[in-house]
């Protein structure tokens, strides 16, 4: 898609230096035809397999996203109320949803076992107390799996890493067996699940291959102990290319089969949480060059758009690729291209070879579908960014630039004194 865009600006068919002229930068664009080929490729990489997708909803919560994957049948992955709000909004039912995290709040767990979320992935016993005493209030029956914590070292960046043992994720398979074990005392409480994400990124099937055995290991220990699990969850992970010719993906194919040799004889339902995989590479973020300044021994290109943009570069030293999209043949030149923020660490890219750019130039930043509007903030007063939904030729902007006064509606000036 890349090479396409580079040879006309062309992005699902939609020019992208025309859309700047309408929309002001910065701002994202997804394509929409590129999260449609993702999701089908999943799907039929995992065929004949009985899967639910259930898309990381903190990859990207845009609700014209989310109502794209409702509309190819996707459930969702949430991790706190904002996202379970947003995701039915957007049309995902709540029995297509599973809800992670290891901080649900009891408020949390009420409003959406009262509305049908389909499973808990539980993350600690007091949580299993709390789900408990909750289901019990509401005379039903939840329903959980146990994230599994299989310490397994992802191979990825120490701060999206989740399966080692000494992350805060899920629980190890001993603490898991003496839940299984003491199902009696949670008679509202249907545990008929595991559970495992081991981490973001993933670029190499081996991790992926130890975590599902290891599941896969103690499932079968359940069976033979008498219990019936209806789902078993992989969790996501799947990393993508950000850098061409550095970053190998795993193939959808050698992924789906690492899962079909574990699970090939579960009878229950897999649930597959892919977040990145589907988005990241449908997104790019559009900027534009708001001067060239001279540094020590470097020039710096200031872009319109920040890390409170896109926080990936300053928050993993994540790459990007960037692309300026000019008509006409340029030089080549090396730019630390930087953003407005007052933060040394608002910086994209260091000492990049690209055509020589000018104040007004048009850039494209690729690969940010996944964790670029869904982490930005509002950091130094700037607003959060247009979003826009491209189809096929066509665009719809499916979030506007917040204007200055929603940025500090909810502020107020302290006109009333209470005591606590
Ligand atoms: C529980 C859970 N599931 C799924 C995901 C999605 O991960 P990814 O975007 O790497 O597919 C995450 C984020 O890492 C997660 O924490
Ligand atoms: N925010 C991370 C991914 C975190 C995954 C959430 N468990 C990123 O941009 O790569």
């Amino acid at each position: 898609m890349l090479q396409a865009l580079r040879a006309n600006s062309l992005f699902d068919g939609v020019d992208l230096q025309a859309l700047a002229r309408q929309v002001d930068t910065p701002f994202y664009a997804y394509s929409a035809s590129a999260i449609r080929q993702r999701i089908g490729a999943l799907q039929s990489a995992m065929q004949g397999l009985d899967t639910r997708l259930c898309f990381a909803v903190k990859a990207n919560s845009n609700l014209a996203v989310l109502q794209l994957m409702a509309q190819c049948g996707t459930g969702a992955d949430i991790v706190s109320i904002g996202e379970f709000r947003r995701a039915l909004r957007a049309g995902i039912p709540a029995d297509r949803m599973v809800f992670s995290g290891v901080g649900k709040t009891h408020d949390e767990i009420a409003e959406t076992l009262m509305a049908g979320v389909w499973k808990f992935n539980v993350e600690s016993y007091d949580e299993l107390q709390l789900l408990q005493r909750i289901a019990s209030e509401q005379s039903i029956t939840a329903h959980a799996a146990v994230r599994i914590n299989p310490d397994v070292d992802a191979g990825t960046h120490e701060k999206i890493s989740t399966g080692k043992s000494e992350n805060k994720f899920g629980v190890s398979i001993d603490e898991a067996r003496t839940w299984f074990a003491g199902h009696a005392d949670f008679p509202n409480v249907r545990l008929d699940g595991l559970h495992a994400h081991i981490g973001s990124q993933i670029l190499s099937v081996a991790p992926f291959r130890l975590a599902l055995q290891r599941v896969a290991a103690f499932w079968r220990e359940l069976v033979a102990a008498g219990h019936n699990l209806a789902s078993i969850d992989v969790g996501g992970g799947l990393g993508v290319c950000y850098r061409s010719g550095v970053d190998q993906p795993v193939p959808t194919e050698d992924y789906a089969a690492v899962i079909r040799a574990a699970f090939a004889d579960f009878d229950g339902v897999l649930v597959l949480e892919p977040g990145r995989w589907l988005v990241a590479e449908a997104g790019v973020l559009m900027t534009r060059v708001i001067r060239v300044k001279p540094g020590a021994g470097r020039q710096f290109l200031v872009v319109d758009a920040a890390m409170n943009d896109l926080q990936r570069p300053a928050l993993y030293d994540a790459w990007h690729e960037i692309v300026p999209l000019h008509d006409e043949v340029r030089p080549t030149t090396c730019y630390d291209v930087v953003g407005p923020v007052c933060e040394t660490g608002d910086t994209f890219a260091v000492d990049r070879a690209m055509p020589a750019c000018v104040s007004g130039d048009l850039l494209m930043i690729a690969g940010v579908g996944a964790y670029g509007a869904s982490m930005a903030s509002t950091y130094n007063s700037r607003p959060l960014t247009a979003e826009v939904l491209l189809d096929n030729g066509r665009y719809a902007v499916v979030r506007r630039r917040q204007s200055f006064e929603e940025m500090v509606a909810g502020e107020q000036l302290p006109h009333a004194w209470h005591t606590a």
